[in-house]
C-alpha cells in the first residue's frame, strides 16, 4: 500500500459533523446511534471512522450526506450535487449493465455528455485498471472490480465530499491496494474523503481516525495521536496474562490488556491501531467487577 495520506493544507469550507446525536425509533425501541460525535472531514484528506458492528459508522456517514437527520449537533457539507455516497457492498452498481453503461447512466444523471464524459470515464477506468473490462457486465466482475467500479461511479462528477462506506470490505488484498490508491488519489486531487473501514491497517494510513463504540467516541485524532492515547497496558505472550476476556489473539501471539499502571517486570507493548482500538473498547467496557 502507499504511505499515509499527506495532510494537505485545508482551504475553503470545512465539512463534517459537530456534536451530532442521532436517535432511531421511539419509546422502548429507541436507539441512540450517535452520541455527540464530531467528525471533521477536511479537503484533501481521508478521515476514517472505525468501530465494531453497530458502532454507528454507517449512521455517521449517512448523516454527512443528509440521509439521516440528527436530533442535535450540526453537519456541514457541500450541496447534494457535490457530494457522493458509496454504500457498502457496491450496492449502487447495476449488475445487468456493463461497466461503461453504469458510468454512462451516472453521467446522464449529472448532465455529463460528450468529450467531457468520455475523458472522465477514460481517466477513471484507466486509474482503476478497469479499461479492459469496460464492456463486461457488472454482474460478471469480481468483488474487487465491482467495488472499484462503484468508486468510479461515485467519482465521475468530481464531488467535493466523497463518502465511502467500507469500500474494501470483502475485497482481496491486491484490489484493496488498488482501492486505497484510488481513494488517496481522490484526496490528493482536493476531495474531502470520509470512509468507514473495518481494516485497521487502512485506518492507520488515513489523515485522521475516529473510533466509535456503541455511538460514543472512544478515540479521535491523527493515527499517532490515537496510538499515543491508548489506555492501560498491553502485553504479549503465548497465553492470556490474567482475565481471558481481556486478551485477544494476534497471529501466534496472545495480547492482554489491563487498565494499568504497568506491573513490576512487565514489558508493555507498543500498540498498533488494532491493539489500540481493542484496548480503548475494553477500557470503556471494563468495570471493577469485570467486562460488561
Ligand atoms: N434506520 C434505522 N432504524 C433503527 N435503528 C437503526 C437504523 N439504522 C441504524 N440503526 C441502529 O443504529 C445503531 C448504529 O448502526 P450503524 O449501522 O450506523 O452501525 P455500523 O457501525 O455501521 O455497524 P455495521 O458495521 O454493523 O453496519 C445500531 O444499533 C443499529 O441497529
Amino acid at each position: 500500500m502507499n504511505g499515509p495520506t499527506a495532510p494537505a493544507a485545508a482551504t475553503g469550507p470545512q465539512w463534517g459533523a459537530s456534536g451530532v446525536t442521532v436517535v432511531f425509533g421511539k419509546g422502548s425501541a429507541q436507539v441512540t446511534a450517535l452520541s455527540e460525535v464530531s467528525f471533521p472531514v477536511p479537503r484533501g484528506q481521508v478521515a476514517a471512522v472505525v468501530g465494531g458492528d453497530g458502532a454507528g459508522k454507517t449512521t455517521l456517514l449517512r448523516t454527512l450526506v443528509s440521509r439521516v437527520g440528527p436530533v442535535s449537533g450540526t453537519v456541514s457539507a457541500p450541496p447534494q450535487r457535490q457530494c457522493a455516497f458509496m454504500p457498502t457492498g457496491a450496492s449502487g452498481v447495476w449488475v445487468d449493465l456493463s461497466v461503461e453503461e453504469n458510468l454512462n447512466f451516472v453521467g446522464a444523471a449529472y448532465g455529463l455528455t460528450g468529450p467531457d464524459l468520455e475523458q472522465r470515464k477514460a481517466r477513471l477506468l484507466e486509474t482503476a485498471d478497469l479499461a479492459k473490462a469496460r464492456d463486461r457486465l457488472a454482474g460478471r466482475l469480481s468483488g474487487g472490480m465491482r467495488q472499484k467500479l462503484a468508486f468510479c461511479m461515485a467519482m465521475l462528477h468530481e464531488p467535493d465530499l466523497l463518502v465511502l462506506d467500507e469500500p474494501s470490505t470483502g475485497v482481496d488484498p491486491v484490489s484493496r491496494v488498488d482501492l486505497w490508491r484510488l481513494i488517496s488519489h481522490a484526496a490528493a486531487q482536493g476531495a474531502a474523503v470520509a470512509m468507514a473501514t473495518t481494516y485497521l491497517d487502512e485506518a492507520e494510513r488515513a489523515s485522521t481516525v475516529l473510533v466509535l463504540d456503541d455511538g460514543h467516541v472512544l478515540a479521535q485524532g491523527t493515527p499517532s495521536e490515537v496510538l499515543a492515547a491508548t489506555p492501560g497496558v498491553i502485553t504479549t505472550g503465548t497465553a492470556p496474562a490474567g482475565d481471558p476476556d481481556l486478551s485477544w489473539r494476534r497471529g501466534r501471539a496472545v495480547h492482554s490488556w489491563h487498565p494499568g499502571p504497568a506491573r513490576p517486570g512487565e514489558n508493555a507493548l507498543t500498540p498498533d491501531m488494532e491493539d489500540s482500538v481493542i484496548a480503548a473498547t475494553l477500557a470503556r467496557h471494563t468495570t471493577a467487577g469485570g467486562v460488561t
